[in-house]
């Protein structure tokens, strides 16, 4: 259905510029029917903008509202859904195999799958998350349903079936030679569907899942048909040192170098143990990093050193990593985002911990530029397409400038408060 030209006509935010805020207090924007932005002013420019247009939809905000860019997850665990908020009692790799692989293995059901997906989708676009790049699980068919379901729901979506030959249970991994053909396979039939906004993403869980030469096939892959990249990096500490012992002390960063794994289109989570050299390394490679506070506090798995990451040239986007998270909301990342960081900033000297600006860049432009969808997505830009909310504060008691408005959004808001939702123009909340 050709959607009609919308206005929007109110308060509105984004980062126009790395880690910059700005502010039309009193602005609109105008979407064209296709759902790209073709005007961003001042009220003052309206009245000339509107007789240019044919008929359109205005879309008014009140003074306690605010129109921002949507909210891009870099990390999601589809499948693990059911299992938020549960099993925090054991780290990472106890954690995979006492309560994340018996779970998983369940999507063999596709009937299960579907269910769960379209709760999924169906929750991350009311949290706000207007793009989500997703874990699906081994299976070639339920990862399709996750598919499906992003497309019939109207999010921005990329799509990974998992790779994972080694250490889980005998009955949930692949061997080596299914495990590409069936990503390839995955790869044509989601390609098939013809949908812009879904796209697979090439997914090997972690190093500690396949051997180099399955990691090598996963990089030509990747190479050979242009796509995004995901995976985990130096999450745990027994985990990194088990990289180290299996791959002859390569560093984790060297092993998803070598098997060309680390391009501009990949987002590796967590990256909390990386060393100096690392870190120059994904720099180098223009790679990013999905920053996941709740669940870096919830199996224990440390502290993110973001600004470090920041201040090295490394993009860094917000990941809820359900179910390593509790949350399916951004706001939630932005808000564990800051505190962790602030807890960092009490074991050093003169360290300026991020704030709640930061964050909000991390969840929008940093987190397109991690899915590299940044000259797509993540902020109002002329040209691009127009992922929005629409929030508000609730019980404000005096005026409050936009952005007071968008720091009272951020710490004190919930889905509650985001009120409408926007993908490539078309309203989806
Ligand atoms: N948090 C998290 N880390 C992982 N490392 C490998 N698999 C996973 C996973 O499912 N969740
Ligand atoms: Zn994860």
């Amino acid at each position: 259905m050709v959607q009609r030209t919308k206005v929007f006509v109110g308060n509105i935010v984004h980062c126009n510029k790395p880690f910059t805020v700005q502010t039309l207090e009193k602005g609109f924007v105008v979407v064209n029917e296709k759902g790209k932005i073709i005007a961003v002013d001042n009220l003052s420019a309206l009245d000339s903008c509107k007789d240019k247009l044919g008929s359109f939809e205005e879309i008014l905000l009140n003074d306690n509202q605010l129109l921002m860019p949507g909210f891009v997850d870099t990390h999601f665990h589809a499948p693990q859904y059911p299992n938020a908020g549960l099993g925090y009692d054991k780290p990472l790799l106890d954690w995979l195999q006492t309560y994340t692989y018996p779970l998983e293995k369940k999507y063999s059901d596709t009937e299960f799958a579907k269910t769960v997906y379209d709760a999924v989708v169906k929750r991350t676009l009311a949290a706000g998350s207007t793009t989500v790049s997703y874990f699906a699980t081994l299976h070639l068919d339920s990862s399709l349903l996750l598919a499906e379901a992003a497309i019939k729901f109207g999010q921005r979506a990329f799509i990974g079936k998992v790779n994972m030959t080694e250490l889980a249970p005998p009955d949930y991994v692949e061997s080596p030679e299914d495990t590409i053909s069936n990503t390839l396979e995955f790869i044509h039939k989601l390609v098939a569907k013809k949908c812009h906004l879904v796209q697979p993403i090439v997914t090997p869980r972690f190093a500690l899942s396949l051997d180099l030469n399955d990691l090598n096939k996963l990089g030509q892959i990747a190479n050979k048909f242009d796509l995004n990249i995901q995976s985990h990096i130096s999450e745990n500490k027994a985990e990194v040192e088990m990289v180290r012992d299996k791959f002859d002390d390569l560093l984790y960063a060297e092993v998803y170098d070598k098997t060309s794994l680390l391009t501009n289109k990949t987002v590796l989570a967590h990256a909390i143990y990386l060393t100096d050299s690392e870190i120059e390394l994904l720099a180098e490679r223009s790679t990013s990093v999905s920053h996941c506070p709740d669940s870096n506090t919830c199996l224990k798995s440390g502290l993110c050193d973001v600004k470090k990451l920041l201040k090295a040239g490394v993009n860094v986007g917000l990941g809820t990593d359900i179910s390593g998270g509790y949350s399916t909301s951004i706001m939630n990342a932005m808000r564990s985002a800051v505190a962790v960081s602030t807890h960092v900033s009490f074991e050093r000297e003169d360290y300026d911990p991020l704030n709640v600006y930061d964050v909000f860049y991390l969840a929008t432009m940093g987190g397109a530029k991690a899915l590299a969808l940044n000259h797509k997505i993540g902020n109002f830009e002329i040209g691009k397409e127009f992922d929005a909310i629409v929030g508000e504060v609730q019980e404000c008691f005096h005026p409050h400038t936009a952005l007071e408005l968008l720091q009272k959004f951020i710490y004190t808001g919930d889905d509650r408060n985001v009120l409408q939702v926007y993908v490539c123009g078309k309203r989806v909340k």
